[in-house]
């Protein structure tokens, strides 16, 4: 999952644009890129960690112009090289940087007609150097000095007609303005907001809302699935659907585990999502299990934290924070390699344990992905004391890859793969393990927004909206599995072409 931002106003955005890229770095931490653009030029800085170590004050007064994009990155395709950081750039035509929060699953063939057709090389592993070219390749064919939205339009059909996969992204014509779109499931959130000053109206795309909100951005409306905006620097702002036939195919997880919570995806305010999750959970568990014995909740921080207090409070249970955070460490799911995520689970939760010693606890995480997190969490409160562990995940088992934007390539490393629940209770050491249904989870998100009827839970029930086969997962599975992955980074040396100090 990447976060991505596009800011057009009537002053330096560069400073905005980082703000914003800080609010949304929970979508990515390896690594953090800032194009902007004066109307004649772009200047860019893009490297490997974290916002707030990639740019410093000589880059940043660098950054010059009242437009430009940016992006962090939870890579999902190539490597973690900086050369793979985004935005990425081509000069023809016009010159264009493209930020992209997605995963193409066609990559392969399209670098191949990229070469052979369109006479373009792509010069990294990166799926979004390869939209950025189809993109452009698209623009080009327009054949128009000067850029009309009708181009810019025709560019984004021919990206839908060409392009697999999710993506949402934003792009930057250096002299004409920002464009937005979404695929044609709108897989990937995208919003965009305006916010009034006294030398007109600025305009801001983003990943989420929390992005709008922070900088006084009115959240207009999202982009809808298959949809385009263009928006000139002189405050113009066209749209238009490009898509054939679009649907809303937001991925769940975004609701589960990605979106902060005071950010609105698709008109769904995630934070109430999560709260209707914890309360489904809580009525499940008193359906299915009428008379348990869990004498306190204690969420597994952070972000089950808005599920468990609403589950704590429908059981009549009480919650308690068991586990205390170290702020200094990130998320740990989205972090490369299983020793590290393991390793920064341990450093990043410590229990209480006089909230455990004696006591029936009930464990909430949003999710149990590789059971990384479980696994030791469980571990820990037994360690505290505790008399039973049980533990709630506030989604399904997760049991299939994701193939749209989360790095979940190989179906072997999820624990709850080829497991059943007990089998999965079991691999994690706990004494009772309940999982939200699938119907309990879409009813919680839709409830938000009725006119969302579809949502991608592809890794609930091994169903892809894109239509992809068994060839492609193996071939993904090989290419991306945790110990490839491993090797390969460690034998890597990153070498740019346009990256400056
Ligand atoms: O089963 P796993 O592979 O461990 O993955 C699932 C865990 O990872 C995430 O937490 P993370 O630490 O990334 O972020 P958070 O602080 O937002 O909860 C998620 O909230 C679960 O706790
Ligand atoms: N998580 C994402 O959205 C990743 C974007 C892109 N596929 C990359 O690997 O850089
Ligand atoms: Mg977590």
């Amino acid at each position: 999952m990447c976060g991505i931002i596009g800011i057009i106003g009537h002053e330096p955005v560069n400073q905005a644009i980082y703000d914003g890229l800080t609010v949304l770095q929970h979508r990515g931490q390896d690594a953090a890129g800032i194009v902007t653009s004066d109307g004649r030029k772009l200047y860019l800085r893009r490297d490997n960690g974290l916002v707030k170590d990639v740019f410093n004050e000589r880059h940043m007064a660098m950054l010059q112009g009242n437009m430009g994009i940016g992006h962090v990155r939870y890579p999902t395709a190539g490597s973690s090289s900086s050369a793979e950081a985004q935005p990425f750039y081509v000069n023809s035509p016009y010159g264009i940087s493209l930020a992209h929060n997605g995963n193409l699953t066609n990559a392969h063939v399209l670098k191949k007609e990229l070469y052979r057709q369109d006479r373009r090389q792509i010069n990294t592993e990166s799926d979004s150097e390869i939209l950025l070219n189809v993109f452009a390749q698209e623009l080009l064919s327009q054949d128009a000095l000067h850029v009309t939205p009708g181009d810019i339009f025709a560019a984004v059909e021919g990206v839908h007609r060409r392009c697999k996969g999710a993506y949402a992204v934003v792009a930057m014509l250096t002299r004409d303005g920002l464009v937005g779109f979404r695929d044609p499931n709108g897989i990937r959130p995208l919003v965009y907001g305006v916010r009034e000053t006294p030398h007109g109206k600025e305009f801001m795309l983003a990943s989420e809302s929390v992005a709008l909100d922070v900088q006084g951005y009115r959240l207009v409306r999202d982009i809808e699935p298959g949809e385009a905006i263009f928006i000139r620097p002189d405050g113009q702002v066209f749209t238009r659907q490009c898509a054939q036939n679009p649907s809303y195919n937001t991925c769940i997880f975004e609701y589960v585990y990605f979106a902060r919570p005071d950010s609105i995806i698709d008109n769904v305010f995630v934070h109430k999502a999560r709260m209707r999750m914890g309360r489904k959970m809580a009525e499940h568990v008193m359906r299915e299990w009428p008379d348990n014995d869990i004498d306190v909740v204690i969420p597994i921080p952070d972000t089950s934290r808005t599920s468990a207090l609403e589950m704590a409070y429908t059981l009549g249970v009480p919650y308690r924070e068991g586990f205390i955070k170290n702020r200094y460490i990130g998320r740990t799911f989205i972090m490369p390699g299983q020793a590290k995520r393991k390793k920064s689970v341990r450093q990043k939760l410590n229990s209480l344990a006089l909230e455990f010693k004696g006591k029936n606890v009930m464990l909430v995480d949003d999710s149990i992905v590789r059971g990384t997190t479980s696994q030791e969490i469980v571990q820990m409160a037994r360690d505290a004391g505790a008399k039973k562990v049980y533990f709630a995940s506030a989604s399904p088992p997760i049991k299939f890859p994701n193939i749209y934007g989360i790095d979940m390539p190989a179906a072997k490393e999820l624990i709850a793969h080829g497991r059943t629940e007990e089998e999965v209770a079991q691999a994690i050491g706990v004494d009772r393990l309940v999982y939200l249904p699938l119907p309990d989870l879409i009813a919680a998100v839709s409830k938000g927004n009725p006119r969302l009827k579809a949502f991608d839970c592809s890794v609930f029930t091994g169903h892809y909206a894109t239509g992809e086969n068994g060839d492609y997962f193996a071939e993904l599975e090989a290419l991306r599995n945790d110990e490839q992955q491993t090797n390969r980074e460690k034998n890597m040396v990153a070498i740019d072409i346009c990256n400056s100090d």
